[in-house]
């Protein structure tokens, strides 16, 4: 282990990000109604250019006027090759009030990204005495961000969480697919006639956990397109939850309990976990450092593994207590 210690992320869940356009107020109630830890409203993609104006000042209204409870609330600016982000960052922070947590900062491509939206977030900040420090969180969507991605994740304290955005990285690295993640029929490996599925989203997943987890920021997953496909949606969300990441967006209403579902480890893993720790105090006092579980080796290692599993069910059990 280096001397330095790995740094914690946030302590809060983000097992679900829900995400709605900002131009379709209607929906703003009903994503604050939602079982969502986290709720995203876009002023980016999802926004067309001539609603851009009229959506962000619907936003800026709604993160006062409506009751968003214990969300996690954050809005998705646009990106910094447009000319509407800074007014984005402008207007929410002159205008909004402090009930916004987070700022979402699309195609990250380098460090610099993000240190140009922290210098205008801290000089307004200071400017209007805004007394709570907005948070961030990134997309890697590009070759340029999963190239620096480590360096976005260290670019700023403000920084909490970075998506994987499989839509615009699928573009950006020319990707043969308009698939929003998930399976891609023509990524197959042949043998002996049978042929096989891996993930093409496997290396960017595990490059963005990896650069996160070294820098105290939540690895999370982004859009599953195909909203009516639950069974793929899990199966992309299991996959990446075994990768270490701590959650996904849903796009679609209908995702929200698919997620939470994956994201909350269930009772059979959390009585293991349990155990385990259990099993390797009773260990620690006979002078062992590992110790047999159910047939199988478990040692010091196996405390922290089955920590993750604990500390994520406590936090679920403490939000609905
Ligand atoms: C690649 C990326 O960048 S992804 C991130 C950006 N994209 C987005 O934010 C898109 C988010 N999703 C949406 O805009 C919409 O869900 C769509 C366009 C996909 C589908 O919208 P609809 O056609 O209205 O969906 P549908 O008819 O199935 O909606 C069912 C119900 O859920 C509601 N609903 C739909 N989307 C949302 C949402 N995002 N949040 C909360 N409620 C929603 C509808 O209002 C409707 O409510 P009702 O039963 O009270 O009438
Ligand atoms: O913004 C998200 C994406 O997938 O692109
Ligand atoms: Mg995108």
């Amino acid at each position: 282990m280096s001397f330095r210690l790995q740094p914690a992320p946030v302590e809060r869940l983000n097992r679900c990000q829900l995400f709605g356009p900002g131009s379709r107020e209607n929906l703003f109630a009903k994503m604050a109604a939602s079982e969502a830890d986290v709720i995203n409203i876009d002023l980016e993609d999802s926004v067309a250019p001539d609603d851009k104006d009229a959506a962000r000042k619907a936003v800026v209204q709604a993160i006062g006027d409506i009751d968003w409870g214990d969300k996690t609330l954050s809005v998705r600016i646009n990106g910094l090759d447009t000319p509407w982000w800074y007014r984005d960052v402008v207007d929410l922070l002159e205008q909004a009030s402090d009930r916004l947590d987070l700022i979402m900062i699309p195609k990250a491509g380098t460090a610099s990204d993000i240190y140009a939206v922290d210098a205008l977030v801290t000089a307004i900040e200071a400017a209007k005495g805004r007394k709570r420090k907005l948070g961030f969180e990134a997309i890697i969507e590009s070759a340029a961000g999963i190239s620096h991605v480590e360096e976005i994740a260290a670019a700023s304290p403000r920084m909490q969480a970075i998506s994987l955005g499989a839509a615009d990285f699928a573009a950006s690295m020319g990707m043969a697919t308009t698939g929003i993640g998930g399976t891609q029929e023509d990524y197959y490996m042949l043998h002996q006639g049978q042929s096989y599925w891996p993930d093409p989203w496997h290396w960017a997943t595990a490059k963005i956990v990896a650069a996160c987890r070294t820098h105290g920021v939540l690895p999370v997953d982004g859009p599953y397109g195909d909203f009516s496909d639950a069974d793929g949606f899990r199966a992309q969300a299991r996959r990446v939850a075994t990768l270490g990441m701590v959650g996904k967006w849903a796009i679609h209403p209908s995702q929200v309990a698919l997620a939470n579902e994956v994201f909350s480890p269930g009772e059979k893993a959390v009585t293991e976990a349990r155990e385990i720790i259990a099993a390797m105090e009773d260990a620690k006092k006979s002078g062992q450092g590992a110790a047999t579980y159910k047939g199988r080796l478990i040692d010091i290692a196996s405390i922290k593994q089955a920590e993750v599993i604990v500390k994520q069910a406590d936090k679920i059990a403490a939000k609905s207590a």
